[in-house]
């Protein structure tokens, strides 16, 4: 790809000779402007090189090839890039911002922090997505003020948020079940369908998976999907544009109306009234609804006792943290799925067990660490993991106290907490009792005589016995093994 292929200078304004002029600057500090800006605009392009051939021709079209250059602050190290549209900056941020931000510090050393955010030029434009789920043009718009009620006809699902690409375990199953029989089901069922669950552990995903499926059984339906925050702009600016009717109506004409993240609709007390009364004449009409909310219906303090009814009246379905099951299966079936690079298993084990906040972390971090090695050349191992992901990992570090310990292994031994320290050695206390040793040395930095005072001020000699028998035992015993390894997935998830 020719140089001039890569994206637009969209920081021309701030640095331009005018400005510079303007400012008092001389000409040789705007010369000096003009070359850096140049040099920028030619290291770009060469990033897109390689972005283009990583990605492929679609996802690079779709996404990258708006990306505009904005200013670079030497100061900081902080590089510029800007997006059309609220939706797409925040799509890029999701999904490539690792990726960018990597490609320019291999290209550029001063270039420490890259931030996308959308262009400053149209950061008032609405950016709603709704419709009829199109199968190839997914590339937000940018929209004219104006258009706001005009714009409720483009699409707006990720085309890679479906049911396949949704993986299952414990905790997430019923969500999942729900929100395809939704989709699916000849008549709605479950509807409304409340999605609750925290922060990146994939209600947005399962609700552009239920539009999709939608799409795919009745094509021709309209879907609505927004986030409430994107409705309330929308509701608005209807108002003050006195669009109301036209807006209402529009609303009113959707088959299926997903709203994500409705948390932020929280003290908006007109944006929630429209909303109820949209809810109630889409209900009346047998339409489908879908919720997402970090939060249960009745912990959305603020939220008025009607909406919150209509809310909370199909199912409620809790979607909980990924346990470490789960993890390893959202990393293999990514690594089956999207990218062939060869990833080690004690890799993927070490991520899943490190990472266990949310999805999107784990997932940010595969891509991170897979983007450094495709950049670098280096194959991907537990080295390159610990090096690259320091602030991922060190953020998910939990630490886990023997206080902790204690408390599980005598729940699950069903035990008096009070026997972790006894002198009893009636072998139905000692051997839980060596087993939370044991696990205290693994789980924690602590040294033996920090853990031996822990268990009753025993002695530091006590607590190494005990660590060489339970290693021991659990080569030796599959039962031991098995209690021990339950006992390490509840305390690191
Ligand atoms: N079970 C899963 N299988 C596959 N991918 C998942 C799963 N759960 C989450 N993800 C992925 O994790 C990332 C975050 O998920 P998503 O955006 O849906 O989270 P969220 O719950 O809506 O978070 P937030 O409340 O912050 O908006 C996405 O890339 C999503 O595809």
């Amino acid at each position: 790809m020719g140089r001039t292929g890569a994206g637009s200078l969209a920081g021309n304004k701030a640095v331009s000779q005018g400005e510079l002029a303007r400012n008092g600057m001389n000409d040789k500090a705007s010369e000096m402007m003009e070359e850096e800006r140049e040099a920028l605009a030619a290291d770009w392009a060469d990033i897109c090189v390689g972005l283009r051939k990583d990605l492929g021709q679609q996802l690079y079209g779709q996404w990258i090839r708006p990306v505009e250059l904005g200013n670079f602050c030497r100061e900081t190290g902080t590089l510029d890039l800007y997006l059309p549209t609220e939706f797409s900056a925040n799509w890029v941020n999701d999904r490539f911002a690792d990726r960018l931000s990597l490609a320019w510090k291999i290209a550029r050393s001063e270039v420490r922090n890259v931030r996308i955010s959308v262009h400053p030029g149209r950061r008032k434009l609405p950016d709603i997505h709704v419709g009829p789920a199109a199968a190839n043009d997914h590339t937000p718009q940018p929209t004219n003020p104006a258009d706001a009620i005009a714009e409720l006809g483009s699409a707006g699902l990720d085309p890679s948020l479906t049911f396949a690409t949704f993986v299952t375990g414990e905790g997430n199953v019923l969500a999942y079940n729900a929100a395809q029989r939704m989709a699916a089901s000849e008549t709605p069922q479950f509807s409304p369908l409340y999605l609750k669950a925290a922060t990146g552990q994939g209600k947005t995903h399962l609700l552009h998976a239920i539009g999709h499926q939608f799409a795919a059984a009745k094509p021709g339906s309209r879907i609505f999907y927004c986030s409430a925050e994107r409705f309330m702009v929308e509701f608005v600016q209807a108002l003050r544009q006195n669009q109301m009717i036209e807006f209402k109506s529009r609303l009113r004409g959707f088959d299926m109306l997903l709203v994500d993240d409705i948390q932020f609709i929280i003290g908006k007390a007109s944006a929630q009234e429209e909303l109820l009364y949209t809810i109630d004449a889409l209900l009346a009409e047998g339409k489908r609804l879908g919720f997402a909310a970090d939060r249960a219906p009745q912990a959305l303090d603020g939220v008025e006792p009607r909406l919150l009814s209509r809310l909370s009246m199909g199912l409620v379905a809790d979607i909980q943290a990924a346990d470490i099951d789960l993890r390893r299966k959202i990393l293999e079936h990514r690594l089956t799925r999207f990218t062939s690079n060869d990833v080690p298993d004690d890799v993927i084990e070490f991520l899943a067990r490190t990472i266990s906040r949310n999805v999107r972390e784990l997932v940010g971090g595969l891509n991170k660490l897979i983007a450094y090695a495709q950049l670098t050349g280096q194959p991907v191992s537990l080295n390159l993991a610990e090096e690259q992901l320091t602030d991922i990992l060190s953020a998910n570090r939990r630490r886990i106290t023997i206080d902790e310990i204690q408390r599980t292994v005598c729940q699950f031994y069903r035990l008096d907490r009070s026997e972790m320290a006894s002198k009893r050695r009636a072998r139905a206390v000692v051997r839980p009792r060596q087993v939370a040793m044991y696990l205290a040395k693994v789980l924690t930095p602590r040294s033996y005589p920090e853990i031996g005072r822990k268990f009753g001020g025993r002695d530091h000699s006590t607590v190494i016995h005990a660590v060489r028998l339970i290693e021991d035992l659990r080569a030796r015993d599959a039962d031991m093994d098995g209690d021990v390894r339950s006992l390490l997935r509840q305390l690191e998830s």
